[in-house]
């Protein structure tokens, strides 16, 4: 990822314009959800070089970053004739740049495509650092590849028309970022609130910080066979409870998992890294604050841990988690193994502190 392009611009049509012409491709091809069709590409579809652009729309929601979807747009690309030389260009939130660069990874083994990332999540951690993918199975990102956009261009005027808990979902991966990185603006971050008429230039500057740590990490190790671990935070046990409440037809958005995933984990690196007490305090009860609670009874304990048994950074063996943990705020250590007992502590302990 040192070479991808991450760009935040005011000026969206000049930058795609330059990248169209850099990539010089023989046809163009885009990707939308159902929503950013209506409330996105609008800000580009006058653009003069996508006049034959040939869109593809799916359904939004996490249920459908499928294998549905992903045959959809496997089947345009097909019938409309694209070539390794085409552009695909993935207007829309993490859904989407997860899906349409997963497609763009496997159509005749690789295409190029631009990431246009039009939620907050999507702008801070989705759309960047290549992991692409479909939820299978009723689990998340069962399936997928590393494979990096072309270019990925950012532009805030999208937050205009996000709503406050899509808004919430990305600042939970932003915060797993001031968790894992010193950042200058922490404090900042912890304080900023998404009040109808949101400073969009405040948040511009912690948007900004937010990539540099997750660029920091993916350039010191892309393929997540060390380091870039640590960006997994809160999803060990985040994910769990995602794969669950879509399981249970009640789905719940990526960051409010990661969110009440962080909770879990940082407890468990409070009992076994000693992450310290008044930390984890201040960040639980922010979590509780903003992100409110997710029910759940121990009679889910156990198909909870089935879900972790499948989290993709579990290498040695079955019926060992490993997780990468917090010492403090930006000091990590990766790979502790955590037994299932203080796993279900940690459930005990979050359904306690949630009053359920
Ligand atoms: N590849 C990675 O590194 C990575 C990182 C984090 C999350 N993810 C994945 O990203 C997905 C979550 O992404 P997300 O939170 O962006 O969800 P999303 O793409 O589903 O978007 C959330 C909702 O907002 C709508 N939307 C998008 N932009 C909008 C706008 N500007 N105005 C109004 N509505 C808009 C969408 O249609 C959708 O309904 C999950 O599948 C998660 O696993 C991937
Ligand atoms: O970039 C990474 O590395 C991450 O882990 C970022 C996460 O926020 C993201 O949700 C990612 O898709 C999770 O990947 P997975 O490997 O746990 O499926
Ligand atoms: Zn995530």
């Amino acid at each position: 990822m040192g070479t991808q392009k991450i760009i935040i611009t005011d000026h969206l049509h000049e930058c795609l314009t330059e990248e169209i012409e850099l990539l010089k491709p023989d046809k163009i091809f885009i990707l939308t959800d159902s929503n950013t069709h209506e409330a996105c590409y609008p800000l580009i579809k006058d653009h003069p070089l996508l006049g034959e652009a040939n869109i593809s729309t799916i359904p939004a929601g996490d249920e459908n970053k499928s294998i549905q979807s992903l045959m959809f747009v496997w089947k345009s690309l097909s019938s409309f004739g694209a070539s390794r030389k085409s552009l695909l260009i993935n207007i829309g939130g993490g859904m989407i740049s997860d899906l349409g660069a997963f497609a763009a990874a496997t159509f005749k083994r690789g295409m190029r495509c631009i990431n246009i990332p039009t939620t907050l999540l999507s702008m801070v951690d989705a759309s960047l650092g290549g992991k692409t993918g479909i939820n299978f199975n009723g689990l998340k990102n069962e399936v997928g590849a590393f494979y990096e956009a072309n270019a990925v261009l950012i532009n805030m005027q999208f937050l205009k028309t996000l709503d406050k808990q899509n808004n919430l979902s990305g600042y939970a991966e932003m915060l797993k970022h001031g968790l894992i990185f010193d950042v200058p603006n922490y404090q900042e971050l912890l304080n900023f609130r998404f009040e109808k008429n949101a400073d969009l230039n405040k948040l511009g500057i912690l948007v900004q910080e937010s990539i540099d740590v997750k660029k920091y990490y993916v350039n010191k190790d892309p393929h997540e066979q060390g380091v870039r671990k640590i960006l997994n935070l809160g999803h060990t046990i985040g994910h769990a409870f995602e794969s669950f409440a879509m399981h249970s037809k009640k789905p719940i958005l990526h960051g409010y998992a990661v969110a009440w995933g962080l909770i879990c984990e940082l407890y468990i690196a409070h009992r076994q890294c000693n992450f310290p007490k008044e930390e984890l305090k201040k960040l639980i009860d922010l979590i509780k604050d903003r992100y409110g609670i997710f029910e759940f009874t121990c009679k889910s304990y156990d198909k909870l841990y089935e879900y972790i048994l499948h989290d993709k950074k579990n290498t040695k063996g079955s019926g060992i988690i490993s997780i990468p943990l917090l010492k403090e705020r930006g000091v990590v250590s990766l790979d502790e193994t955590v037994d299932k007992d203080l796993i279900y502590e940690s459930f005990d302990f979050f359904r306690d502190f949630m009053g359920i």
